[in-house]
């Protein structure tokens, strides 16, 4: 019933997983269910994800094979270690382009660090492949590697995120959240989304669809700093035609990275919309 509701959300992406929301006896019956999913047209405009299991269980390459032929945007390799792993999968994946005549390299990859070995590898893990459009943080997996549990604040998750955060943009690839996995409890999912968007995410992977107007209204500039940033980009504009390469916008200096922060600022009003209050 989700796979064949899911594309009425108007999430960003729909990611089909393979992996841990599976069981054992059904892996077979999800990846075909899967295949003929990324076939639909009610799929064709939608960017699609499918979280495949590891290339060494039992199900990983016949994963591959299935949603690289499917036509999946995007492969997400959960549990990645090391930089090894992205490249092993790579290989895969542009074995089976070449075989199905799929454009080389059309498949893009998001690896998923959900250990401290991922995240000590995690600048290697980033630079692996040009097919990676991203990292994400895989939190549920990665406390239990701790020892420890998730709590409201997220101290536990510092570290993680920030490596994450460094190893992507050092690559200039993107970097995502993790789930948050009670999906009745708003404020904190609330709460936990503002934490991510400050420290830089470029956002976070939804277990509901409850969480995805929550998501992108929280992402969506107020009306205040879309227009602060539409007076930014004015004001650089103006000068640039001057040839100045800093301004005052009422006495404070405007540059290039005030002048960047701003077109991201606008370049989200056009994608999410002005945020509702
Ligand atoms: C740690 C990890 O690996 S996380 C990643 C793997 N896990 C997942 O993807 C879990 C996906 N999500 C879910 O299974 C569920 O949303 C749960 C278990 C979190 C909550 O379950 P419920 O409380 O029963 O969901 P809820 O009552 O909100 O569902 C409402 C509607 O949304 C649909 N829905 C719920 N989650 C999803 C989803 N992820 N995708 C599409 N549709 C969904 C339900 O089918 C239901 O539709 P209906 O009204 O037509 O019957
Ligand atoms: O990658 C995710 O966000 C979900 C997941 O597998 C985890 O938290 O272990
Ligand atoms: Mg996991």
């Amino acid at each position: 019933a989700m796979v064949s509701n899911a594309f009425i959300y108007h999430a960003d992406a729909l990611m089909f997983d393979l992996e841990d929301s599976v069981i054992l006896r059904e892996k077979d019956a999800a990846r075909r269910l899967v295949f003929h999913a990324l076939q639909h047209p009610l799929y064709q405009n939608v960017e699609t994800i499918v979280r495949v299991n590891a290339l060494d269980s039992d199900y990983g390459v016949a994963d591959l094979e299935a949603v690289v032929r499917g036509g999946v945007d995007i492969v997400r390799l959960p549990k990645t270690d090391t930089a090894q792993d992205v490249i092993d999968i790579e290989n895969h994946i542009a074995r089976i382009e070449a075989e199905c005549g799929r454009e080389p390299g059309s498949t893009g990859l998001l690896a998923a660090i959900e250990s401290p070995q991922g995240i000590t590898q995690a600048v290697a893990i980033a630079h692996a492949s040009p097919r990676l459009i991203g990292i994400a943080l895989g939190a549920e997996d990665y406390v239990r590697n701790l020892r420890t549990e998730r709590s409201p604040e997220g101290t536990e998750l510092l570290f993680a995120r920030c490596a994450i955060l460094q190893a992507a943009r050092a690559a200039g690839i993107q970097a995502f959240d993790t789930v948050y996995s009670d999906a009745n409890n708003e404020a904190g999912f609330l709460r936990e989304a503002a934490h991510i968007k400050q420290l830089g995410f470029d956002g976070k992977s939804l277990i509901n669809p409850r969480q995805i107007e929550l998501l992108h209204n929280l992402y969506a500039p107020t009306r205040q700093e879309a227009d602060h940033a539409q007076r930014v980009v004015d004001a650089a504009e103006a000068a640039a035609r001057e040839g100045l390469g800093v301004v005052s916008l009422n006495g404070k200096m405007v540059d290039s990275p005030v002048i960047e922060r701003a077109r991201l600022v606008l370049s989200r009003a056009a994608l999410s919309g002005i945020r509702e209050e």
